[in-house]
């Protein structure tokens, strides 16, 4: 990382440095340091209690870190000193685990629901506007594979669809990077599959991370793989390469 006088220079989207927080004296991020470029998707794992949502809840602005650098789009943006909506709000975007539909709500009308909203549209252009929401849910029906579902109340939906709902809907606040949490706990394999290809996809045009503890998932995405462990970054790269590595083996795969 380039450092001149004292001003960190970075053209990451993401770049956590040196953060730490701990609970009550306990260190649950300790001397974290990661980055993420623009356009990438990274998976990270790492036992319980290895600081994964922890991490999520630094970026997101839930959870504000005793020390350490968080910096948004190359290094512009320190997203220590914005609440959570600032942060939403430069795109930041996070799905938590469990799916938080509107259940008696149809699928396309949650879709609506979620699209960001114009600002300062003038009133005679609602027509137009309303058409532009018409093609983007269209468009993330179909990213999404909903599209024969779009009529269906959200409730009747199976869990795996939900998610993908969900995802759906994260899609349309337009996010510049989407932060998912453990996307295919409690699918079935075929939607396990699916969920990866979605991402994949997805991945094509926005930033990734997510957190997964599903090797066949992870190893579907095909990407970069960072291991957390107390805290810190334990071991980064293909994950071939880190599920070889000793001491992954030794904390992660309890071997
Ligand atoms: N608000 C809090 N108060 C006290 N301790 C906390 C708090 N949040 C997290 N912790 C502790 O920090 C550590 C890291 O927790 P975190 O939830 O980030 O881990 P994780 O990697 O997401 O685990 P999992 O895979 O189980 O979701 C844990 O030991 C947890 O008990």
């Amino acid at each position: 990382m380039d450092q001149v006088s004292g001003n960190k220079i970075t053209r990451a989207l993401l770049y956590l440095s040196g953060v730490s927080v701990s609970f009550e004296g306990f260190r649950a991020i300790n001397n974290l340091s990661l980055t993420i470029d623009h356009g990438e998707m990274r998976a990270i794992i790492g036992p319980n209690g290895a600081g994964k949502t922890t991490m999520m809840d630094i970026i997101t602005g839930k959870t504000r870190p005793d020390e350490g650098d968080v910096l948004y789009n190359d290094g512009n943006v320190d997203l220590t000193q914005l609440d959570e909506t600032s942060i939403a709000n430069l795109g930041i975007g996070r799905k938590f685990q469990k799916p938080t539909v509107f259940e008696q709500h149809t699928v396309e009308d949650n879709l609506l629901l979620s699209l960001k909203a114009d600002r300062g549209v003038w009133p005679n252009l609602f027509w137009r506007t309303t058409e532009a929401h018409r093609e983007r849910i269209d468009e993330i029906l179909e990213i999404t594979k909903l599209t024969a579902h779009r009529s269906r109340m959200a409730g009747a939906l199976s869990h795996g669809q939900k998610q993908w709902l969900e995802i759906g809907m994260l899609l349309g606040q337009d996010p510049k990077l989407l932060l998912v949490d453990e996307p295919v706990a409690g699918m079935t394999d075929a939607e396990t599959a699916q969920t990866a290809d979605l991402l994949r996809d997805i991945a094509k045009d926005h930033s990734v991370v997510v957190v997964e503890h599903d090797m066949d998932f992870v190893r579907a995405l095909d990407v970069k793989v960072t291991v957390l462990h107390e805290g810190s970054v334990l071991a980064e790269g293909r994950l071939d390469q880190v599920t070889s590595d000793e001491r992954v083996i030794e904390v992660y795969l309890g071997r």
